[in-house]
């Protein structure tokens, strides 16, 4: 039988009110023994916590008898007075009657063992807890709600209907295969390879909501990057200087804009140098720029050297940058030599200038790049993994072709145990201890 566990499910610290969350047999047990009486299942009772004839505090408590629970076995509530003092008394009375502190993640993954959830929804219930800006919260919700389950699902009956028909085949090897269904196993497993393939396109957008999306900002030594970066972020993450090469490696955080959360990198100047340090700099600023979804050139337009534009690219958005005191024409110098569609922006940072256009046009194109009627349903590498497992197999699958039924129907299988493992149903112990440690704990 499982230990009982409890933990915090509200957040640590001194707070008005605070949760804590019990899973396991001994819940009632333990209500019982500090409230004197088991109240009715899934209804708040108000009443005094009690140890040996000592009040430890007024709470409120609930009761949820398994399977009717979050975790699917009995659990408990007690919402208390959110002080240090009160939880101490608690968590000693818990502990002594055998319970134990549960881990980061163990709630939901109790759940996840008693079929509460699948993987993919756990996963969306940490997304929802760590969900910052309104489209994580959307698309972490719709994942919830068994959005991803319910367009898997569909591929894996088709699968299976697959498989059923490949196996006949297999058994019958006599029989002339009709070329009504060989022509309409072959169009099957295209259509469904070629749904796999639109939503592995689209599971970028997915990562782009879930994690951010990357905003790298690129330049010469001392064009104000760190002065747009700090700008951006509304305080002073980065230091400013007049010397050159004052940012060494990548620094990163996080913003809001808009309905979205973006990740914005400051990098190292790029220029040519001996110096070690600063030469892995710019490697890491070179690589950050190839990686990211979004590069952003600062330029400071008042530098003769600024006229090196190598490395802009179509997309690109560049930032004309000391517009305060750049001479006359240099900026439409500057302009007429930009690659085509590029975005094009003019600041002075020193005097706060022309950042609230280039506010605007990033909200409008996060807005572009991220923003759809539904939201994609793979967020995460586990599930692209996945996803290209399954479309590998039925790659190889019409490789094959129905002179060897028999490996055709294995490539089958195999997609099928990638959509089982997307679901938790097949991944082993390693994995869902991976998965579930990044939880918080109280989840
Ligand atoms: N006049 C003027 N000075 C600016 C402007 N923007 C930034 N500066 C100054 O330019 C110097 C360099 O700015 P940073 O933001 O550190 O430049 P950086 O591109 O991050 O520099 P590195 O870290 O060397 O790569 C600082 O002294 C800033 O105050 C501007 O619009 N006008």
């Amino acid at each position: 039988m499982k230990q009982t566990i409890f933990a915090l499910a509200s957040a640590q610290g001194r707070a008005g009110v605070s949760v804590i969350r019990l899973s396991g047999p001994q819940s009632a047990e333990v209500i019982q023994a500090l409230l004197g009486r088991l109240p009715k299942p899934r209804f708040a009772t108000l009443g005094r916590l009690v140890q040996d004839g000592e009040t430890i505090d007024q709470a409120l408590v609930l009761y949820f008898k398994g399977p009717h629970s979050f975790t699917g076995e009995d659990c408990a509530e007690f919402h208390i007075h959110g002080s240090r003092a009160v939880l101490d008394r608690l968590y000693g009375i818990f502990r002594s009657m055998g319970l134990r502190h549960a881990e980061a993640g163990e709630f939901s993954r109790r759940a996840f063992e008693n079929g509460k959830l699948d993987l993919t929804q756990a996963e969306a219930i940490s997304d929802l807890v760590e969900a910052e800006s309104e489209a994580q919260r959307q698309q972490a919700l719709m994942q919830l709600d068994g959005g991803f389950r319910e367009r898997y699902g569909q591929w894996r009956d088709n699968l299976i209907k697959l498989l059923a028909h490949i196996e006949a085949i297999v058994d019958f090897p006599d029989e002339d295969i009709p070329e009504s269904l060989s022509d309409k196993i072959v169009g099957d497993i295209i259509a469904l390879k070629s749904d796999i393939a639109s939503a592995i396109d689209d599971s970028r957008r997915g990562r782009q909501i879930r994690e951010g999306y990357r905003i790298a900002i690129m330049g010469k030594p001392n064009a104000g990057k760190s002065s747009l970066f700090n700008a951006l972020l509304e305080n002073d993450t980065a230091i400013v200087t007049p010397i050159a090469g004052t940012t060494r490696d990548v620094i990163e955080s996080h913003i809001r804009i808009g309905n979205y959360t973006a990740l914005i990198y400051d990098t190292a100047g790029l220029r040519e140098t001996d110096d070690v340090v600063e030469s892995e700099g710019i490697r890491r600023a070179r690589a950050r720029g190839d990686t990211a979804d979004l590069r952003l050139w600062v330029i400071d337009s008042s530098e003769s050297q600024a006229s090196d534009l190598s490395g802009i690219r179509a997309g690109d958005y560049v930032v004309l940058n000391k517009s305060d005191r750049a001479e006359a024409g240099k900026i439409d110098d500057l302009k007429a030599r930009m690659p085509d569609d590029v975005h094009l922006f003019e600041t002075s940072l020193l005097t706060d200038t022309g950042t609230d256009a280039l506010r605007v046009a990033l909200e409008a194109h996060l807005e572009k790049a991220l923003s759809l009627s539904t939201f994609p349903a793979a967020t995460r590498e586990r599930h692209m993994e996945r996803l290209r497992e399954a479309e590998a197999c039925l790659d190889r699958a019409l490789g094959i072709g129905f002179g060897t039924p028999e490996l055709m129907a294995e490539d089958i299988r195999q997609a099928l145990s990638a959509f089982d493992a997307l679901f938790g149903r097949t991944d082993v112990e390693q994995v869902l201890d991976h998965i579930f440690s990044s939880f918080c704990i109280g989840k």
